[in-house]
């Protein structure tokens, strides 16, 4: 039995931290990072507020990521090993994909791959201290916040919401175990309905 999970949402709502928890407590469990498919710098676009526009589609490369989905469910047996995953003796017919990032729902073709999709969220406040917190691998320049992560992050949650794609919200502010006990159960019990 094959199941993908999406781990999405606003940056810095835990998705990261959450997919990494459900690695190690799911069996045969490998998990894609959307962050490793954004493009080379000196690709990406310069809109016109100046900034380096990073939290758009475009700066990321989704047809490999969709390469390495396609991958995985034409043998995820062998995208295990390669992956370092050993396969547990114990559930030897369960396998099981994290996506994890924060445009897993608004390209089309990864959109109908997903058995259950996770959204999460904090409010402003909150994610605008946590992203203060955070060193990304280039850093945010002043202002990029409110001038591009804010506003993309509204654009395309709002249209994923008007195009219908059916997401389970995740409160972010929740402690890190009681979310991962809450999806680890929501994900098991989709397992045995599927069984
Ligand atoms: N449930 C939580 N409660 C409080 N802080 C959290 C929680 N989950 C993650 N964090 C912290 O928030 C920041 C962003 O977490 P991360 O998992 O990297 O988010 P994302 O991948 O969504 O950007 C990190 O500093 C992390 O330690
Ligand atoms: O990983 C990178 O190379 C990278 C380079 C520039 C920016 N980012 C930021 O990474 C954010 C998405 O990751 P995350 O973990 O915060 O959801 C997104 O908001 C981007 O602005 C990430
Ligand atoms: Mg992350």
């Amino acid at each position: 039995m094959k199941l993908i999970v999406g781990i999405g949402g606003m940056t810095n709502g835990g998705k990261t931290t959450l997919a990494n928890g459900l690695r190690n407590s799911l069996p045969n469990c490998c998990v894609i990072h959307q962050d490793d498919f954004f493009k080379p710098q000196d690709q990406i676009a310069v809109g016109e507020d100046g900034f380096k526009q990073w939290d758009v589609l475009e700066s990321l490369d989704m047809e490999a990521m969709l390469s390495t989905v396609q991958a995985w469910l034409s043998n995820p047996q062998k995208f295990a090993r390669a992956h370092g995953v050993s396969t547990q003796p114990g559930a030897p017919d369960i396998h099981i994909l994290l996506l994890e990032g924060f445009l897993l729902y608004n390209y089309k073709p990864l959109v109908d791959l997903y058995n259950r999709r996770y959204f999460l969220t904090v409010p402003y406040e909150e994610c605008k201290w946590r992203r203060s917190t955070r060193n990304y691998t280039v850093p945010d320049p002043p202002g990029l916040f409110d001038g591009h992560v804010w506003p993309m992050y509204q654009k395309y949650k709002g249209e994923m919401e008007a195009s219908g794609v059916e997401v389970v919200y995740l409160d972010g502010l929740q402690p890190r175990e009681e979310l991962l006990r809450g999806t680890l159960e929501d994900i098991q019990n989709s397992l045995l309905n599927r069984s």
